[in-house]
């Protein structure tokens, strides 16, 4: 039976090549993002972000990752100005983290790995669907948080309560009333670039915006994240972790900082 892909040594991010060549193209992600290097853009927009908690449907383990998935009919959750134009819906947001508090994260700056890194996937109103944005240059928007050890987050506590229902891969749960924008930082400085989804199909059409302040989490809650499953029910329990692709090379492109 053929292996779909994932993060280990036969079907992980080394390996995603062979089925979906786009892996070594020209603007993947994530990227090592070196503050120094990075060019401020006074002409970048704060971000605004307005999340309608009333959008958020449900909470899935879908053999990757964790994802809070939302509403997206109207433009109730959405993510305007900063770098980008026109209004992007948000369609759901998910996590990546490491087998320990050592590494997780997805994007590194200046080399540094945090402990895990959240994904707020938003799509671009100007296409009719996520699905037909998440394969356009322009089509997708997604807002990078950096998770680092520090007190317990009890924003983050929420979902990690939904956990024991979600083990395994394939499980979903409704979650509704969660706000976003409760796992913000404080300030939204951010680093933009052009770059790619980081799972397969690797498709290079997102605008990546990454926080440059991260939020906090506990050595506890990051232990929770790694009683999740990447196997489905009945199958050998394989912990989910280390679901992160590492660093790919920039290729030319400038990274960009919204702050001096
Ligand atoms: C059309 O299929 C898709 C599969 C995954 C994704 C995302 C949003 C991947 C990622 O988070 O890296 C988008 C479309
Ligand atoms: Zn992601």
């Amino acid at each position: 039976v053929t292996m779909s892909w994932g993060y280990k040594p036969n079907n992980g991010p080394q390996k995603w090549v062979e089925n979906f060549p786009i892996a070594d193209g020209v603007r993947q992600s994530p990227i090592d993002i070196v503050p120094g290097q990075a060019s401020y853009d006074a002409g970048l927009k704060p971000l605004t972000l307005k999340y309608d908690p009333s959008t958020c449907l449900d909470i899935l383990n879908n053999g990757h990752s964790v994802q809070v998935t939302f509403a997206d009919d109207t433009d109730s959750s959405s993510l305007t100005d900063g770098p980008i134009s026109g209004l992007y819906r948000l369609k759901q947001f998910h996590f990546h983290w490491g087998a320990s508090d050592s590494k997780g994260s997805e994007h590194t700056v200046a080399g540094t790995k945090y402990p895990a890194e959240l994904h707020l996937v938003h799509w671009n109103t100007k296409y009719t669907s996520f699905s037909e944005a998440a394969s356009k240059p322009d089509g997708l928007a997604v807002v990078g948080v950096f998770l680092k050890i520090g007190g317990e987050n009890p924003n983050l506590q929420k979902l990690l309560d939904a956990f024991d229902t979600i083990k395994s891969k394939g499980k979903q749960t409704s979650f509704e009333n969660f706000d976003p924008s409760t796992l913000l930082p404080g300030c939204l400085d951010y680093w933009t670039y052009d770059g790619s989804l980081t799972t397969p199909p690797l498709y290079e059409s997102v605008t990546w915006i990454v926080c440059k302040e991260p939020i906090s989490t506990s050595s506890a809650q990051m232990a929770k994240f790694r009683t999740l499953l990447f196997s489905a029910d009945g199958a050998a329990q394989d912990c989910m972790v280390d679901n992160y692709r590492p660093p790919q090379p920039l290729k030319g492109r400038t990274v960009r900082a919204s702050f001096k």
